[in-house]
C-alpha cells in the first residue's frame, strides 16, 4: 500500500525506538559473553547418568582437553562413548557418552559440549573441576544457559517462562500448558498482536506526514480505527479468561473451611491420604492455616485447612479465625465443611440452615451468588445418620435450589468419597480450564499488567484520534511497548532479570 513508506518514515520509525532492542545492552553490561560456562545439568543427588553441559568458544577445547576429541573430526549431535580425563593429571575420571554441538544449531546457538557420565558424586565434582582448570571456562550462573539461547534469539521470553514451567510442572495439565507455550504459541499469539499494531502505527504515522500532499488514500485513518478496535476486542477476551492459566501454573487455591469440630482436618487428611494435620474431639484444634500441595485428576490443588470459624475470647485462637477468613477471601474455591449431625430435624428447615452456615463462612448477609459458586457444601459425618436419613437429606438437597453443590459423606469411613471427588475434580477443571484447547492462555501476572496497559494506551488512541493524532499515534507507540515486553522484543531490565533468576543452574 505504501511502497513510499520505506525511506524516510521507517527511518524515523527506527529512531523512535521500535527496533532498537536494549537486551542487547543490557546483556553486555551484566555479564561477559566471552565466557565459556559449564554446569550440571541434570538434577542434584545420586543418580545413575548425569548430564554436564559446556557452552561458549571454548568448548572445542573442553571437547579435545576432557575426551581427546578434536572438533572438526567429530560428527555433530552425534553422542561417542569416550574415557574422559583430567587434563591436569590424565587420570581416567570416567567413560562416558560425549556429544558435540557446533553453533548456532545448538540449545545456546554457541558450540556446545555434553558429557552423559556415571552419576555418583564423586565423578560428578571431578569433571567439574576438570572443566574449571581450562582457561576462559567457569561454573554457570544460575539460568545462563536459558539467557544465552534468548540472547542468540533461540527463544522469546514467553517461550523462556514455558520451559521455566516445563522444569517445574508437577501435573500433566501444567505440563501441558507449559510445552504449548514453550512451543511458543502463546507467543505468537502476542507477536501477531504487535505486527498487526505496528501497522496500524505506521499507517498513522505515514498518514501524519504524508496526508496533505494527498499521497495518502482516504480512509486510512478508518481501516486504523477498526483494526484498533478488533484488537481491544481480542485483547480484552483474552484478559477475560477468569484467571484459568495464571490458576493452573500456580495451582488453584482451595480452602477448607467451617465451624469447630465440623471434621476439616479430617478431610484434609482423608484427601491427602496422611495425617497432614492435627484431628481430635477438641474445638479449637487447628489454629494455623495448614497447607499442602495436591494432584487432583490432573490439576494442581493447594490445599488449606483453617481454625474453626467461632467467637473466641482466646487470642491465638482469634488469629486462626482471621487467617481463616482472610484465605477464604482469597480462595478460588472454599470447601463448607458441616457436621450432618447439627442439621435440623425437620428436613424442611436444612436449606435455610445451611444458608446460615455459608453466611457464616462466607462472612456475607447475603451469600452473594459469585461466591456461591466459588463453594461446595461438605455435609460430613454421615455414618453417625440413621439409614434413611442420608436419602431424605439428598431428596430435600436435590429439590433446593440456589445451594451450592452439596456432598454427602464420611471422613470415618470414606463412605461418599468417590461421589464427592468426582464433583471435587469438575469445579477444578473448571477453574483451570484445558489448556489444550482454544487460545493459549494467559499464564502470570506479569503477562496481564502488561496487557491490562496495553489495552489502556489503545483507549488512548480512540481517545485522540480526532484531537491530535501525534498523541493518538503515541497510544499505539505505548501499546506496542507493552507488548513487546512480554515477549521481550522490547527488553525491561527488570524484567529479564527477575525472569532469569527463577531459573536453575545448569538450565
Ligand atoms: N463419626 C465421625 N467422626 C468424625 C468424622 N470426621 C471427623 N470426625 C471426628 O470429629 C472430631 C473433629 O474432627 P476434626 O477433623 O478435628 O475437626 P475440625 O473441623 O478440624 O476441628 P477444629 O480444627 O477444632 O475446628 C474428631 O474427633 C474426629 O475424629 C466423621 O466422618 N465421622
Ligand atoms: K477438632
Ligand atoms: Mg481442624
Amino acid at each position: 500500500m505504501f511502497t513510499f513508506m520505506s525511506g524516510a518514515l521507517r527511518r524515523r520509525l527506527i529512531i523512535q525506538g521500535l527496533r532498537v532492542n536494549p537486551v542487547k545492552k543490557w546483556f553486555s553490561n551484566n555479564l561477559c559473553d566471552s565466557d565459556t560456562i559449564f554446569a550440571l545439568s541434570s538434577g542434584h543427588g545420586r543418580c545413575g547418568v548425569a548430564v554436564v553441559r559446556v557452552s561458549g568458544p571454548a568448548s572445542a577445547l573442553a571437547l579435545r582437553s576432557l575426551a581427546g576429541l578434536t572438533h572438526s573430526r567429530t560428527v555433530p549431535r552425534t553422542a561417542v562413548l569416550r574415557n574422559i580425563t583430567d587434563p591436569r593429571s590424565q587420570e581416567l575420571l570416567d567413560k562416558g557418552l560425549v556429544l558435540w554441538f557446533p553453533g548456532p544449531h545448538s540449545f545456546t546457538g554457541e558450540d556446545s559440549v555434553e558429557f552423559h557420565i556415571h552419576g555418583g558424586s564423586a565423578v560428578i565434582r571431578g569433571v567439574l573441576q576438570a572443566l574449571g582448570s581450562l582457561p576462559g571456562v567457569r561454573p554457570a550462573e544460575a539460568g545462563e544457559f536459558t539467557r544465552r539461547a534468548f540472547y542468540a534469539g533461540k527463544l522469546g521470553l514467553t517461550e523462556v517462562e514455558g520451559l521455566g514451567d516445563l522444569i517445574h510442572a508437577e501435573t500433566e495439565a501444567q505440563r501441558r500448558q507449559a510445552l504449548r507455550q514453550m512451543a511458543g504459541e502463546l507467543g505468537q499469539l502476542y507477536s501477531n498482536w504487535s505486527q498487526r499494531l505496528t501497522r496500524c502505527l505506521a499507517h498513522v504515522e505515514a498518514f501524519i506526514d504524508f496526508s496533505e500532499d494527498e499521497l495518502i488514500e482516504d480512509g486510512v485513518l478508518n481501516q486504523v480505527d477498526s483494526s484498533v478496535s478488533q484488537l481491544q476486542k481480542e485483547l480484552e477476551r483474552h484478559l477475560r479468561d477468569g484467571r484459568r492459566g495464571e490458576r493452573l501454573r500456580g495451582g488453584v487455591q482451595v480452602v477448607i473451611a467451617g465451624a469447630t469440630n465440623a471434621g476439616k482436618s479430617s478431610l484434609l487428611n482423608m484427601l491427602c491420604q496422611r495425617p497432614v494435620a492435627i484431628v481430635s474431639p477438641v474445638a479449637g484444634t487447628t489454629r494455623d492455616v495448614v497447607e499442602t500441595a495436591l494432584d487432583i485428576g490432573g490439576f494442581p490443588v493447594l490445599l488449606s485447612d483453617t481454625a474453626g470459624l467461632r467467637d473466641t475470647p482466646d487470642i491465638v485462637e482469634r488469629e486462626g479465625v482471621r487467617r481463616a477468613r482472610e484465605r477464604v477471601e482469597q480462595a478460588d474455591l472454599t470447601l463448607v465443611v458441616v457436621d450432618s449431625t447439627h442439621l435440623p430435624r425437620d428436613l424442611l428447615g436444612v436449606p435455610s440452615f445451611l444458608m446460615g452456615q455459608l453466611r457464616t463462612v462466607l462472612h456475607s448477609a447475603e451469600a452473594q451468588e459469585a461466591a456461591l459458586r466459588g463453594c461446595l457444601l461438605v455435609l460430613n459425618k454421615s455414618d453417625l445418620l440413621a439409614g434413611q436419613q442420608v436419602e431424605r437429606i439428598q431428596k430435600v438437597l436435590s429439590q433446593t435450589e440456589g445451594l451450592p453443590t452439596a456432598c454427602l459423606l464420611s471422613c470415618q469411613t470414606g463412605d461418599g468419597l468417590d461421589d464427592f471427588l468426582v464433583v471435587f475434580q469438575k469445579q477444578v477443571k473448571t477453574l483451570c480450564g484445558d489448556p489444550l484447547s482454544g487460545d493459549p492462555s494467559l499464564t502470570q501476572a506479569r503477562h496481564r499488567a502488561h496487557l491490562q496497559n496495553c489495552v489502556q494506551a489503545l483507549a488512548q488512541y480512540h481517545h485522540y484520534r480526532d484531537l491530535d493524532l501525534a498523541l493518538a499515534a503515541e497510544g499505539l507507540r505505548l501499546a506496542l511497548t507493552n507488548l513487546g515486553r512480554i515477549t521481550g522484543k522490547v527488553g525491561a531490565e527488570e524484567i529479564l532479570d527477575i525472569i532469569f533468576r527463577d531459573f536453575c543452574i545448569g538450565k
